[in-house]
């Protein structure tokens, strides 16, 4: 279970200047005010548009660095009083896939494995389960340098779930992937949420709206940095008085640009 509660994120970014001039110094708002309460044996998903604050939240809650209010607990566990503790907790896949080229995609596996305390042996058969799950079998003992850009994400899924955690989070798992990966890869955390797969908690971030249509339980809609909508698909077309969910989620996410 994840728990993310009205955390905030301020960055200081430096804008313009030239060789002799210092930039102005800006306050970016990443994050104000987003709420994620994300239970076990569901899928939730953080939908916003570009820039809404969606990496930036996951980034929190990976412990990568710590929101300037606010609170995330992953299984009760508060990421800033024992990050690793809470860490060790979740499955984690973002956005830059970081193999180590000149291992092999079991190599890869079972490496994370051993970093996360398994035995040699343990590590390894997790990988072959995870390949079957995955459908990765083919290219288990292959040198990831060459591997596509899907074969690259599901090495990396597989890395993240070595360890088996209860919780996954995915940043835009489906970033640059074609439709078949897409469907293994929605296969794969239909899975994972079952009963048989573990009643995994499930969150990634998505701006794509199919997506969460047709795997979502919950999503959370994030906006300018705030959640401003919450709910079951089903839910949020009926808050929005919406047939359509791309019209639906417009009318939640940007409210004056639609009355205007
Ligand atoms: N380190 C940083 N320094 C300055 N600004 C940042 C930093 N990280 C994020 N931002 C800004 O915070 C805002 C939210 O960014 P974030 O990456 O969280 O959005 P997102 O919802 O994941 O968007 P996308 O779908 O485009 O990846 C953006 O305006 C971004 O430029």
């Amino acid at each position: 279970m994840i728990d993310i509660q009205d955390v905030h994120k301020q960055f200081t970014a430096q804008s313009g200047g030239s060789l002799f001039k210092r930039g102005v110094k800006r306050t970016v708002h990443a994050v104000q005010g987003v709420t994620v309460r994300a239970g076990d044996g569901r899928i939730t998903g953080l939908l916003g548009a570009n820039g809404a604050g969606k990496t930036t939240t996951l980034r929190m809650l990976a412990g990568l660095f710590p929101p300037d209010s606010g609170h995330i607990s992953v299984d009760g566990i508060a990421v800033k009083d024992a990050p690793l503790k809470a860490i060790a907790r979740m499955g984690i896949l973002g956005d830059a896939h970081g193999l180590y080229p000149r291992l092999s995609a079991r190599e890869n596996i079972i490496y994370f494995g051993r970093l996360q305390g398994m035995t040699p042996d343990a590590a390894n058969a997790r990988a072959e389960e995870l390949a079957r799950l995955l459908d990765m079998q083919a290219i288990l003992d292959r040198r990831a340098d060459g591997f596509s850009q899907g074969e690259r994400m599901k090495t990396a899924l597989a890395r993240a779930l070595v360890h088996d955690p209860a919780n996954i989070v995915l940043d835009e798992p489906t970033n640059g992937l074609d439709v078949l990966a897409t469907r293994a890869l929605r296969e794969a955390l239909r899975w994972l949420k079952s009963p048989e797969g573990g009643a995994k908690c499930i969150v990634f971030s998505t701006h794509i709206m199919q997506e969460v249509e047709q795997l979502c339980d919950e999503v959370v809609v994030v906006s300018k940095g705030r959640s401003v909508a919450r709910g079951s698909v089903p839910a949020l077309l009926n808050q929005a008085g919406e047939s359509r969910f791309e019209d639906a989620f417009v009318k939640l996410a940007f409210p004056e640009e639609v009355a205007a």
